[in-house]
């Protein structure tokens, strides 16, 4: 990940000016108010080194009168007002232009990564991306709104300093160039040590988060194995080893500045020594060498700022190039550009077309396998299948969270790929086997299926789901605060919630996960009823691992290692499959708990 060679930063390097150009370009007339601002600082105080020079020259000298001297000052006071105005609005403009961008580029990187194929998550930690969202982008806001700005100022500062140094005596200033690139090499090199460094730091960091992230996330399980020294110890790996690759950053830019400073200041002295001979033999005036002095001050200044915010534009330029290329992942799975639209009533036929699939990261394994199926609009199938068969492989499939490698997928005739993305999973609802909830109350969380939904069908849902009575004895009912992922609601209220929200979705196909699995036997009961009720009249796929959930459903699946071996119902497939029939008599044998059996299948 670090760079490999100038060609690679040279070559980041324009693309990280390209693209921030890109999200600069909205704000052109900010920018243009923040250059003209820049300029007349600039100027202003370039111009006092002229001042100064009068002053000596004339303000001094034993002829001057008091009201020329007044003249003078009234001057330089209305250059020093004008200095602060400009100042302040050349200040306020560029930080502004730095929280715009970084905002903007926030929501650019966020709006992107919510669209991405789910497999990108696979590779990519979410602490990494969440760190990427936040840390990369304030650091690029603090370097655009005050390194770019201090850079900028100085920069002038400097080109303006050295046009005045060769107006006011060449010789001396040919002396000050000389110097230049004594100063320059050591920015590059450094620059470029400090700009990797700071990649693998801002790595690190992620590295942390992703680590806290995770630890707290699972604090019970944490606890429960007496995990935390270990997970302590860990940790304080992680943050030695971050503070490390900051501290020989932080080394290299100490060099880098002490480094400059010395190289500048040494070739300040020489000057002086040079001019101050000049003065003494007569050959410049005592004004032209103040003058000379304060530019000469001024440009090695402006040098020395431009090297200490160089090491944060290098940060930046990490930082950027890094949100660059979470902006760049492609999505492996893009809505369809020219999308067939859904007929205006869609019926909710689901045909599997010799459909093969491999996860991207295990391209060996066949996960489904020239798998056939025909669901009729209205009907119910069960999967069943050991553990691994493919089961859950095949629901993602049908939400295109991963596309097809071989074979069609379709919906009412229509090609799922054809299909917009939105089209397409504005039709389904899913009831997963652990029910997602997100923090917010309960009625957020049922209307997460239908935004906008009145609280008039949120209650109804959650009747039709057997929810309404737990929510209505909650402290605040609907507008129960559930915490983070519904941790204050037991398996079984979360997955009556998750049922509610798709009921209210109303969707013609309903993916179910063994929905019923975290419920007692009375509620059980109760939101079986629900189900039979939800899926009335639409095709629904359950993902079944207890018979229970199975007998009543049109066609059972039986899958094995991704392939289809039997399908029928019930009663035909405990006379036609061996491995059905295997399966429901170990159910029977030994009561309904199946889960483990299933494994064994
Ligand atoms: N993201 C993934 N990357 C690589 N391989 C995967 C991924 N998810 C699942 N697999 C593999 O694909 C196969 C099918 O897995 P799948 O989750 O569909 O099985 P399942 O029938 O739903 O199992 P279970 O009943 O245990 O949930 C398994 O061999 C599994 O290891």
């Amino acid at each position: 990940m670090s760079d490999s060679g100038p060609e690679r930063a040279k070559s980041t390097n324009v693309g990280v000016l390209k693209a921030m150009m890109q999200f600069l370009r909205p704000y052109y007339w900010q920018m243009i108010g923040a250059s003209i601002a820049l300029v007349c600082t600039a100027a202003i105080t370039l111009s006092i080194g002229q001042g100064l020079r009068m002053l000596v020259d004339q303000g001094f000298s034993s002829n001057a009168t008091e009201a020329a001297l007044n003249q003078a000052l009234l001057l330089f006071t209305a250059m020093i007002l004008l200095l602060a105005v400009g100042t302040f609005t050349r200040f306020y403009l560029v930080s502004w232009i730095g929280e715009r961008v970084s905002a903007d580029l926030r929501k650019a990187v966020f709006a992107h990564v919510v669209h991405l194929h789910p497999g990108y998550f696979e590779t990519n930690l979410s602490g990494e991306i969440q760190s990427r969202i936040t840390t990369d982008t304030t650091l690029l806001q603090t370097v655009i709104g005050s390194s770019v700005s201090i850079a900028l100022r100085n920069l002038l500062m400097f080109i303006g300093g050295v046009i005045l140094l060769f107006i006011t005596n060449p010789k001396l200033t040919a002396l000050v160039m000389l110097s230049v690139p004594l100063v320059v090499v050591p920015i590059i090199v450094f620059g470029r040590r400090v700009r990797s460094l700071s990649r693998t730091s801002q790595d690190k960091i992620a590295g942390v988060g992703t680590f806290v992230g995770e630890s707290v996330k699972n604090i019970k399980m944490v606890q429960a194995f007496n995990h935390q020294e270990l997970d302590r110890n860990a940790f304080d790996g992680h943050v030695e080893s971050a503070f490390r690759v900051a501290i020989s950053r932080i080394n290299q830019r100490a060099w880098l500045t002490t480094i400059v400073i010395t190289l500048v200041l040494g070739a300040v002295t020489a000057m002086l020594w040079v001019g101050g001979l000049d003065v003494l033999a007569g050959k410049i005036s005592g004004g032209e060498l103040t003058a000379f002095i304060f530019y000469a001050v001024m440009v090695a200044a402006s040098v020395g700022a431009i090297s200490e915010v160089y090491g944060d534009l290098q940060r930046a330029a990490g930082a950027t190039e890094r949100l660059l290329e979470l902006l760049a992942a492609e999505n492996l799975v893009p809505s369809s550009t020219a999308p067939v639209p859904l007929p205006a009533k869609p019926k909710g036929h689901l045909e599997f077309d010799q459909v093969c699939f491999s996860y991207p990261s295990r391209p060996e394994q066949q996960a489904i396998d020239k798998l056939c199926l025909d669901i009729k609009p209205g009907s119910s199938l069960a999967l069943v299948g050991s553990s691994g068969a493919g089961k859950s492989t095949l629901v993602d499939l049908i939400l295109r969270f991963y596309d097809v490698q071989g074979g069609a997928i379709r919906f009412d005739g229509i090609d799922i790929r054809d299909l917009s993305l939105d089209d397409l999973r504005s039709q389904i609802a899913i009831v997963p086997q652990q029910p997602v909830l997100f923090t917010g109350s309960v009625a957020d969380n049922i209307r997460y299926g239908k935004p906008g939904a009145t609280m008039a069908e949120i209650e109804a849902a959650a009747r039709k789901a057997y929810a309404h009575e737990f929510i209505e004895r909650l402290s605040d009912g609907y507008d129960s605060f559930v915490g983070e992922g519904g941790i204050r609601l037991s398996g079984g209220q979360r997955q009556r919630v998750a049922i509610a929200r798709a009921i209210l979705a109303d969707p013609t196909l309903l993916l179910l996960d063994e929905a019923t699995s975290a419920l007692d036997a009375e509620s059980e009961y109760q939101v079986q009823q629900a189900l039979e009720l939800l899926m009335k009249g639409r095709t629904t796929i359950v993902i079944a691992h207890r018979l229970a959930t199975v007998v009543d459903v049109d066609i059972i699946a039986v899958l094995d290692h991704g392939k289809l071996v039997d399908a029928g119902n019930h009663a035909e497939l405990l006379q036609s499959s061996p491995l059905y029939s295997r399966w429901a008599s170990l159910q029977f044998d030994e009561g309904s708990s199946s889960a483990e059996q299933m494994v064994t299948m």
